[in-house]
């Protein structure tokens, strides 16, 4: 079952809860953390397009989940003053269903497809003279009586978002001017958005009490607010409701979120490799049947950053486990990644 805290799903989320995500977004481009690289050009794109009196350029924004793309695709209309439309890849299963979304934008509004990569192939074509000339051509009737239609739509943006790039056609890919991919955040940088969401909250928190939940949020603000929320709830009943670092940390321990971020399934995938399967390499949907996990769940949320951490090696043969996880789990160094002078565990123990 994926972890609401990792994935943000509704499942898992009372009301208040998604009241408070709503409260702890970023509504623009100054009030946005990180991503520098990708804020800056698209303040650029942005003022470029308003001056021109242009709708700006369509933006493909990727990433693993919870990094900022939702909240990105708001800011970018709202700093382009235009509305916006929401809708996710899976839910738009008729070409009808999206010509109803684009014929009724606003000139210069934003739409939003979520999950792009999740398009119906019959949809997605319709999207592609959407997106290059503004036109959408609607078949009428079928048999004898079929004609097409062609509607003009106003200028738009779309804005796609996917956690799997890789799953998009290259046609696709190819009619976005504008591509960023979202990398996880630094612990400083959490430490910022873990100080400001607990100033909106009205929770006081010592700086090395954010600092704490941040380095153990796997690089995720959706992770590190989440986990500020329930840091706050230990922090009310067990204390006198500021957060310290003592609070963060008991906190943290009883939610079962380790020294270095990993959860209970992080800690799964690298004991199923280790322990069942001798370190790898082995493949990611034997290590998914062996974990109780969808194999596609493991690749988007939880691999993506055992990869970035060093845990994890994707090679051509399958998954391996690095020396990293080995010693994160205190299990002994299998041979094969025993250095020549490298001090290993077993030599430790034995000598
Ligand atoms: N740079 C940031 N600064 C402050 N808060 C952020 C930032 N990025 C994301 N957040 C917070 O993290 C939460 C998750 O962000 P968001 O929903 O935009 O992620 P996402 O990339 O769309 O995830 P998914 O792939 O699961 O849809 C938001 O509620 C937002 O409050
Ligand atoms: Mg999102």
């Amino acid at each position: 079952m994926r972890e609401a805290y990792l994935t943000g799903g509704i499942d898992g989320f009372d009301a208040t809860d998604k009241d408070i995500d709503k409260a702890l977004r970023p509504l623009s481009f100054d009030d946005f953390t990180g991503q520098d690289k990708i804020l800056e050009n698209l303040k650029v794109f942005v003022a470029a397009a308003k001056q021109r009196g242009d709708a700006l350029d369509h933006v493909l924004l990727h990433g693993p989940p919870g990094l900022g793309k939702t909240t990105l695709s708001h800011i970018i209309a709202n700093e382009l003053g235009s509305g916006i439309k929401m809708t996710s890849g899976p839910v738009l299963d008729k070409p009808s269903d999206l010509a109803g979304l684009l014929t009724n934008l606003e000139p210069h509004d934003v739409l939003f497809i979520d999950e792009i990569h999740r398009l119906n192939p019959v949809v997605e074509e319709y999207l592609y003279s959407a997106m290059e000339d503004y036109r959408i051509d609607i078949m009428l009737d079928s048999g004898p009586n079929a004609r097409s239609v062609q509607i003009s739509l106003s200028p738009f943006t779309l804005v796609g978002a996917t956690t799997r790039s890789g799953m998009l056609t290259a046609p696709l890919r190819a009619r976005f001017g504008i591509s960023a991919r979202l990398e996880y955040y630094d612990s400083k940088l959490l430490t910022t958005i873990v100080q400001r969401s607990a100033e909106i909250l009205g929770t006081p928190i010592h700086e090395d009490a954010a600092f704490e939940i941040a380095r153990r949020s796997r690089g995720t603000p959706r992770i590190a607010n989440n986990l500020l929320r329930r840091t706050r709830d230990f922090a009310q009943i067990k204390g006198n409701g500021t957060i310290t670092v003592e609070i963060a940390q008991f906190a943290l321990n009883a939610l079962d979120v380790d020294a270095r971020g990993l959860d209970d399934m992080d800690k799964r995938i690298l004991t199923t490799i280790i322990d069942k399967f001798k370190g790898g390499p082995v493949g990611i949907s034997t290590i998914a049947t062996a974990c109780g996990e969808e194999g596609e769940t493991i690749e988007e949320v939880y691999e993506p950053f055992l990869i970035q951490e060093g845990y994890i090696k994707r090679t051509s043969r399958g998954r391996e486990a690095t020396e990293a996880a080995y010693q994160h789990l205190g299990r002994l160094l299998p041979n094969h990644l025993r250095g020549n002078n490298g001090v290993s565990l077993f030599d430790e123990i034995t000598s």
